[in-house]
């Protein structure tokens, strides 16, 4: 706070703690801490920052128990739709998933861009059935959104994308590395098996069925009004979601 001996008002004008010569250092700083971590295509953090923040939540999973889920997602086909219509649209299309994952994903989920079309996510404290759920989000979420080929055209380009999701938890212990090679083993499976699906250990005895009751909890635990804007994009909020059966 500043007092004005003029009028003895007292404004709210924020002070730097260091004083005011110090503030725009420390704003570059923040800069490029924010460049360091993220990818500068998508927003999205980095593998540096993947990095991380897996060791930090495995740690976490250790200490507390509650398990830590990473799921793998990669495009479908990607090369064509470069091919097609061109790099900058494939860029286009890039940005477009980045922001249909973070508006699908939690806000204390950590959304990256792992490389060219593959990105991961950790999802801090989540249980095998809730991960599986988010995939499922993620993946219709992907599968019915409008990624228009340019802001003037009516043109859009499908895209879908195959995921795959491990677990370190309780019943299964990895190291960094092998949570990893997991989670893209069934990614792998996932693009093996047709694509735009959701692959993972011991799929079939662990088939989710989701009551509308949960999904309606479900939509109220992602739904972020804060989500930036992408005109792009459009999520498709009103996407039907069914768990049960995998992607055509
Ligand atoms: N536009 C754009 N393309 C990229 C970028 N990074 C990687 N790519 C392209 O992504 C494509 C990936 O192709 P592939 O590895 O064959 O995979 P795919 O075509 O998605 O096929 P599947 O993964 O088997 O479904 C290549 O054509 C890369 O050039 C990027 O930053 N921008």
């Amino acid at each position: 706070m500043a007092s004005d001996t003029a009028n003895n008002a007292v404004t709210t004008t924020p002070v730097c703690p260091l004083g005011e010569a110090q503030c725009p250092v420390i704003d570059e700083v923040m800069q490029l801490r924010q460049q360091v971590l993220t990818d500068p295509l998508t927003g999205l953090y980095n593998v540096r920052h993947f990095t991380a923040a897996l060791e930090q939540e495995l740690e976490r999973t250790e200490r507390t128990g509650i398990a830590t889920a990473l799921m793998m997602i990669d495009l479908d086909h990607f090369k064509r739709i470069n091919d097609q219509w061109g790099h900058e649209v494939g860029n286009r299309v890039l940005r477009g998933t980045a922001a249909c994952i973070r508006e699908n994903t939690r806000r204390l989920d950590v959304q990256c861009r792992y490389g060219g079309e593959e990105f991961a996510v950790i999802l801090p404290s989540t249980e095998r059935r809730l991960a599986i759920q988010v995939a499922e989000r993620v993946r219709l979420a992907l599968q019915d959104a409008m990624f228009y080929v340019d802001d003037d055209s009516d043109q859009t380009i499908d895209v879908t994308a195959s995921i795959g999701i491990a677990w370190h938890g309780m019943d299964q212990w990895h190291s960094q590395q092998s949570l990893v090679e997991e989670a893209d083993q069934y990614l792998y499976q996932a693009k093996q098996q047709g694509r735009n699906r959701v692959c993972y250990a011991d799929q079939d005895a662990h088939a989710v069925t989701v009551s509308q009751g949960e999904k309606a909890l479900l939509h109220d635990l992602f739904v972020d009004e804060d989500s930036p804007d992408d005109a792009s994009f459009d999520a498709g909020d009103e996407a039907e979601w069914d768990f049960d059966g995998q992607g055509s």
